[in-house]
């Protein structure tokens, strides 16, 4: 589904994503792994084109993607929730969710599966998004993402400052949109556990690149967890 090769990027003279490669596949989570500062937010902004990449290739199912802007990979089905959320503070719910709809036709009604996955935001549909608590942000967030009907879904840190609570409803709902089997998902994760609990696939990195990877029932013998620590 998704098909990185070689990707280089720079923010100025600093190299920060140094020749990443990987697939992520329909139907699994690939999680990836890495302490502050390593570019997993560069990554996730690479795949969504907010940041141009140097030399590389990105293909979504099958077509060349690496030079499109964000606009139109949203339309051949990329979905970002970014890190901190990002939502419209000042819009309400229903106007947040309406955001992800903005390329479809005027018109086009909120797919009643987000309010069957995320109950809270029927309920609060004409509230500000600033006046969500951080947790029902975050499931605005991943709503908003899914309101296009996206192929591959990508995440940035979903559990940062969220209660416990809701990072488990966040984590049932990304393992039950994975088993769906049409969606591929890719989630930046710091939190181990969360990580582990959801990882078909895992890769971890280091100043830039991917310095290990495996399938994610495997992540814990191969000592993955004490990557993080160190
Ligand atoms: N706009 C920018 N201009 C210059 N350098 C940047 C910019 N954004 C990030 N960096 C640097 O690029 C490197 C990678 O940052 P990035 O945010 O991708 O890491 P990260 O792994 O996502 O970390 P975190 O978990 O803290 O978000 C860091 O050294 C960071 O300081």
């Amino acid at each position: 589904m998704l098909k990185v090769e070689g990707l280089n990027q720079y923010y100025g003279g600093s190299h920060i994503l140094r020749g990443l490669s990987f697939e992520a596949r329909l139907g699994e989570v690939t999680v990836v792994l890495g302490r502050n500062g390593v570019g997993k937010t560069t990554l996730l902004k690479s795949l969504m084109g907010v940041v141009p990449i140097k030399t590389g290739a990105i293909h979504l199912d099958g077509q060349d993607i690496t030079h499109d802007t964000p606009y139109e990979r949203v339309r051949k089905g990329v979905g970002y929730v970014p890190q901190g959320r990002e939502i419209f503070g000042r819009l309400t719910v229903e106007e947040n969710l309406r955001m992800g709809l903005a390329y479809k036709p005027g018109g086009t009604p909120i797919p009643a599966e987000l309010f069957e996955l995320f109950p809270i935001l029927k309920q609060f549909l004409h509230r500000r998004g600033g006046d969500l608590s951080g947790g029902q942000q975050q499931q605005l967030a991943i709503a908003r993402a899914l309101a296009a009907g996206p192929k591959l879904l990508i995440l940035d840190e979903p559990t940062e400052g969220i209660q416990p609570s809701i990072i488990k409803d966040i984590g049932r709902v990304i393992r039950m949109l994975a088993d769906r089997g049409d969606m591929a998902i890719v989630l930046v994760e710091q939190y181990y556990d969360f990580a582990a609990e959801l990882a078909d696939q895992y890769l971890v990195m280091e100043r830039g690149e991917i310095v290990q990877r495996g399938r994610g029932a495997d992540m814990e013998a191969e000592g993955a967890r004490q990557r993080m620590s160190i």
